[in-house]
């Protein structure tokens, strides 16, 4: 398929999938959180990580609060995505009593002074999606802000947090989309790694 088709069909996707996800009662949002957990605990690499970076939702998106707050009791430190201006992607310490400050989309961020962590020192990285398949394949917001952050090979393990209806049966992408090895869900922890191709 020529690359046009693939971006516009991305578009319609994030469409379909944004309202979707829109629609979620605060209820069920919460719910969602709640049980977002058991299945992060799940996660062999959980127990050993000390450096994770996750995201504040926005959008309908599945709340990680909960997560932060858990990895702080057991003494990991929780990192945030910053923009930089060249449409980079870094990563700042996020520590409860930390003023944050809101990005370009409105999503609030570290102060530019917090303290980074380079992308090879997490252990792992839990990445918002729009949308998430079986294989790991992954649609966000449009910015490619983790793809482009994501070029290499080694590096933390890629987990994509996500609402069960954010599902599609097969994510179109490109080369430079990157997969994830697992996606955490209200319902399940999906394993991904033996399904791409
Ligand atoms: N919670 C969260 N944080 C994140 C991301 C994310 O997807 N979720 N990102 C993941 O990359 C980065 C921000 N990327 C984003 C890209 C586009 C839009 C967005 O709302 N786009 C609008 C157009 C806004 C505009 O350009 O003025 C839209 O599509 O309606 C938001 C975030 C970094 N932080
Ligand atoms: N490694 C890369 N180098 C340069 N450009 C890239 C790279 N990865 C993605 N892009 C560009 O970024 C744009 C958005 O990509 P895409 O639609 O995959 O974003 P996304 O994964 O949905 O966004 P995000 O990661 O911010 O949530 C596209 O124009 C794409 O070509």
């Amino acid at each position: 398929m020529p690359m046009p088709d693939i971006q516009q069909r991305k578009v319609e996707l994030r469409r379909t999938l944004r309202q979707r996800r829109a629609a979620l009662t605060k209820q069920q949002q919460l719910t969602a959180a709640a049980d977002l957990q058991q299945a992060v605990r799940q996660l062999t690499a959980w127990n050993a990580a000390t450096r994770i970076a996750l995201y504040i939702a926005s959008d309908g998106e599945i709340d990680p609060a909960l997560l932060a707050q858990q990895a702080r009791e057991s003494g990991k430190d929780v990192f945030l995505p910053v923009i930089g201006p060249d449409k980079s992607l870094a990563f700042a310490l996020w520590q409860p009593q930390d003023n944050l400050k809101d990005n370009h989309y409105n999503i609030p961020e570290p102060m530019p002074d917090a303290k980074r962590c380079e992308l090879a020192q997490l252990d792992i990285l839990f990445l918002p999606l729009v949308g998430w398949d079986e294989g790991g394949r992954r649609l966000g917001m449009g910015g490619g802000f983790y793809d482009r952050a994501l070029t290499t090979d080694s590096g933390p393990v890629l987990v994509g947090l996500a609402h069960e209806c954010q599902r599609l049966e097969r994510v179109p992408v490109t080369e430079q989309d990157v997969s994830m090895d697992f996606v955490a869900t209200n319902a399940a922890l999906h394993h991904c790694k033996e399904n791409t191709v």
